[in-house]
């Protein structure tokens, strides 16, 4: 036998009950045996507390009540045989009626009791039950209403009463012998005292009567019919990776509903708990669904924790002083005068020291609580042995809950670590001694980006998501999203990251979607963007979508961006960039920036400043953290003068030569930087920084490859121009190095602090002669690599290879731990 429960939802419209019917269907179909108890039609028990209370208020209530019937009517039209409708309508109008007398009364009495508004409640389940079993009266031939108010007993504490157990089993048992052969509809909620005065059971009160029905009768089962997929892994409004349980223990569903998830509120079930009946969560509109089964002898899970709940708001307050330390009684007055009063604590932490204890309370209970404890310990306030009691709003409450995190290392360093790198302040933490519940007090603003974050952290078998706002999409960043685009699923599949794209801008225009750009169609999506470019309203957007896991990237040559990179990091948000302004600007700026990114805990990847793709950043780190101490630095770092000394041969225009640079890729927006050395400079500033110099731009000695008229022309144009000009001045030095059987480089070192960049004309005994296409190279003499040095070759330039080491990096951001 089972017990299938219907909440208000699941018997609130004509669809639902469609619904409803369909699932008594299967079961009899199944040669189930099941017993039903349904709740009031969804909102009903709200308009009734309303009615009473325009009653007690004189205010006119008939209108509500009309509004009532009409509804109850509308289903039995609907869903009841013809030729049972006015019997049912019938007994529905004598409910009304008994209704509308109660409410006159209490008009005239100007009094509304609790006791008073259970009897006005209990219409909401009769009429429903009652209307129930004639709308299945088709479906099964011995349908019958039960008034469970009638079989329950409970004592006379209105609004929630406590269950008579010894009288209310025997009644339940009787009643179900001698209707074996029945299908019984039965009314949620509702029961009666001694004096047969209806009572009601207080929250959840239409699941405690399904516990209480299947306890009695030890069914097999008990399944929650409700409107969702059962029990989420956190709240789905906010974190949309949440996912339904399979299953989960008693002790779990308790926890993580005392703390926000709605689908049921496991006091009620105890009586089944202690009977170990599995309770199973049900979805009225998918009734495919397994559903969430609470239940003793749980399969071994995968994940440490089962589940995140979270309150939205509470607030929180705090009392201090010296008078509490070692005093033992003092919690006790504390939290017995908060129980006299009613006033619900949610959570308690007090710090070992004694000094201070912290509560959370519902918001609507704070000045309350603050002012009970105001008179409470008046004399020790005076004596200034409490510090005045302090209240503080807006916040939420974040609950890991799980009972396989008991003896398992590493899940609170887990949590906050993921907190942490998310930039969400933890204002109090509680943990229970039990371990399954590690429960921390947050800011509200924060708790979508805490929850997701949380949520990515510990359900590894799903992927992290890494939010993206980029700027530039030229001639790297277009090929950066391509690249993207291509291999995300794999990503997806292979490395659990999730790369999605929110935010995208160029110097005309912007567009930010907290949905995910569709990569498929970015560049439509962009130009048609109503929002011109704005790049501090861009990242004001990044920054109040407090995502979590989120990414900056800068593809621009612009130094515009790098002002934000600071604000980004200080709102937990890692910058990547190809973008070489930051780090070349004055060396402070460079310090300030590695400093603020690793006290937010985030990253600040820049692989691609120098040689591209190449390793040499990662390489040039791995060098100085494993201790060894960099001596010499050469390099060529520039891919286009590679490039050009490559190719400027036989009877090339040097002109021309440039030119083809620039349409593969290789220079820089400005060909100027590439020619100028200003590009190579920076590269070298870099390198130099990174291995622990203080240098600035003045510092390093540039030595010119090109004649001034062209390196300070006055546009790319006139550059061009200058480059025809000077045609013959290029030829005479790649003749001269070409008589001594040598070639032309821009070559770069470090050596003793000094940086210095000059062109040279090497022999083919130099290690830099033999270099191809647009390669770059990069030699280090350390003293671990002294005798031979450690050499990295390859390309240096081109969208391609900068787009992957972009790429790389944006995906160590996700690969790192939170
Ligand atoms: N070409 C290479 O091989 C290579 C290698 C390493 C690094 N880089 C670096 O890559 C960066 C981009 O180079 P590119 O060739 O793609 O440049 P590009 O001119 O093709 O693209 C630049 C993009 O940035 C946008 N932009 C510029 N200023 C902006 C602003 N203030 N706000 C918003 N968007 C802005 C432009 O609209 C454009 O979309 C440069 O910093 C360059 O040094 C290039
Ligand atoms: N313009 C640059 C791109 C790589 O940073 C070069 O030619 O080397
Ligand atoms: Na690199």
């Amino acid at each position: 036998m089972k017990i299938l429960k219907f909440g208000g939802t699941s018997v609130g419209s004509i669809e639902s009950l469609k619904a409803l019917k369909k699932v008594v269907e299967n079961n009899l179909l199944q040669k189930n045996k099941i017993i039903l108890v349904v709740s009031a039609m969804g909102g009903v028990t709200n308009n009734l507390l309303k009615m009473a209370e325009e009653a007690v208020n004189g205010t006119d209530f008939s209108l509500a009540l009309a509004d009532l019937e009409k509804r109850h009517f509308a289903v039995v039209k609907e869903l009841v045989p013809l030729q049972q409708q006015n019997q049912v309508i019938t007994k529905l109008k004598l409910y009304f009626q008994e209704l509308e007398d109660i409410l006159q009364g209490i008009t005239s009495l100007k009094e509304l009791s609790i006791k008073t508004k259970d009897m006005v409640l209990s219409f909401g389940e009769k009429s429903a039950a009652l209307m129930i079993s004639r709308i299945l009266g088709p479906v099964f031939e011995n349908t019958e209403f039960l008034d469970a108010s009638q079989i329950i007993k409970t004592d006379s504490s209105f609004g929630n009463a406590k269950v008579n157990f010894g009288q209310t089993n025997l009644l339940i048992q009787d009643y179900f012998s001698q209707h074996q052969n029945h299908l019984i509809v039965a009314t949620g909620f509702i029961a009666s005292d001694n004096e047969n005065r209806i009572t009601t059971l207080g929250r959840g009160g239409s699941d405690y009567t399904a516990a209480i029905l299947g306890a009695a009768l030890n069914v097999s089962q008990i399944e929650i019919w409700t409107d969702v997929n059962g029990m989420m892994t956190a709240d789905p409004r906010r974190v949309k990776k949440a996912f339904s349980m399979e299953e989960l223990s008693y002790t779990e569903a308790m926890e993580l509903s005392f703390f926000g998830a709605k689908v049921i509120y496991p006091p009620t079930m105890i009586p089944a708990f202690l009977k170990k009946i599995p309770i199973v969560i049900k979805n009225t509109f998918e009734p495919d669904f397994a559903g969430t089964f609470i239940k003793h002898d749980l399969k071994p899970s995968n994940t440490t924790i089962r589940g995140i709940s979270s309150v939205d708001h509470i607030s929180i307050i705090n009392i201090e002083g010296s008078g509490m330390v070692g005093k033992a009684g003092f919690s006790g007055r504390l939290f017995s005068l908060l129980s006299r009063e009613q006033v619900n604590v949610i959570l308690i932490t007090q710090s070992s020291s004694e000094h201070s204890i912290t509560f959370a309370v519902n918001p609507d209970d704070a000045v309350k609580a603050k002012v009970l404890i105001e008179q409470e310990f008046e004399l020790e306030l005076l004596a200034g042995k409490l510090e005045p009691v302090k209240v503080e709003n807006n916040l939420s409450i974040l609950a890991i809950v799980g009972e396989n995190m008991k003896k398992t290392p590493g899940i609170s360093g887990k949590l906050f670590y993921s907190l942490g790198r998310n930039g969400v302040n933890v204002v109090a933490i509680a943990q229970g001694s039990s371990e399954y519940n590690i429960s921390v007090i947050i800011y509200n603003s924060d708790l979508s980006k805490a929850l997701n974050a949380v949520h990515d952290a510990f359900f590894a078998e799903l992927q992290k998501t890494l939010n993206v706002f980029m700027v530039g999409v030229g001639n790297i960043g277009k090929e950066l999203l391509s690249q993207i685009k291509g291999h995300k699923d794999f990503l997806a599949k292979n490395n659990l990251i999730n790369i999605q794209i929110l935010g995208l801008s160029n110097s005309r225009k912007m567009l930010v979607d907290a949905e995910g750009i569709d990569l498929n169609n970015w560049q439509q999506s962009l130009e048609q963007s109503s929002a011109e470019a704005n790049l501090e309203g861009f990242i004001n957007q990044m920054k109040t979508l407090n995502l979590p896991n989120c990414v900056f990237i800068d593809n621009t040559a612009s130094p515009y961006p790098s002002k934000f990179y600071k604000q980004a990091f200080e709102a937990n948000i890692s910058v990547v960039t190809c973008n070489k302004i930051a780090n070349s600007a004055e060396y402070a700026q460079f310090a300030d920036l590695k400093e603020t990114a690793q006290k937010h805990g985030v990253d600040f990847y820049y692989e691609t400043n120098v040689g591209a793709g190449l390793p040499i950043i990662k390489t040039l780190n791995d060098l100085m953290i494993s201790g060894d101490k960099i001596s010499k630095i050469e390099a060529i770092l520039s891919g286009t003068i590679s490039f050009i000394f490559n190719n400027f041969k036989g009877d090339a225009n040097f002109h021309d030569v440039v030119k083809l640079a620039q349409e593969k890729g290789f220079t820089e927006p400005d060909p100027r930087d590439d020619l100028g050395g200003v590009d190579f400079m920076r590269k070298m500033l870099i390198l130099a920084r990174n291995a622990g110099f203080a240098l600035e731009a003045n510092d390093v000695k540039l030595g010119a490859i090109i004649p001034d008229a062209a390196a300070k022309a006055a546009s790319v144009a006139d550059f061009y121009k200058e480059l025809q000009n000077e045609n013959k001045y290029f030829e005479k030095l790649k003749n001269d190095a070409e008589a001594s059987g040598k070639v032309l480089r821009y070559i770069g070192k470090l050596e003793n602090g000094k940086v210095e960049i000059s062109l040279q004309s090497v022999g083919a005994d130099h290690p830099f002669y033999a270099l191809s296409g647009s390669d770059n190279i990069i030699a280090f003499t350390t003293d671990r690599y002294n005798e031979t040095q450690m050499v990295v070759k390859g390309p240096g330039a081109g969208a391609a290879v900068t787009a992957a080491g972009v790429f790389a990096d944006l995906v160590k951001v996700g690969a790192s731990k939170a």
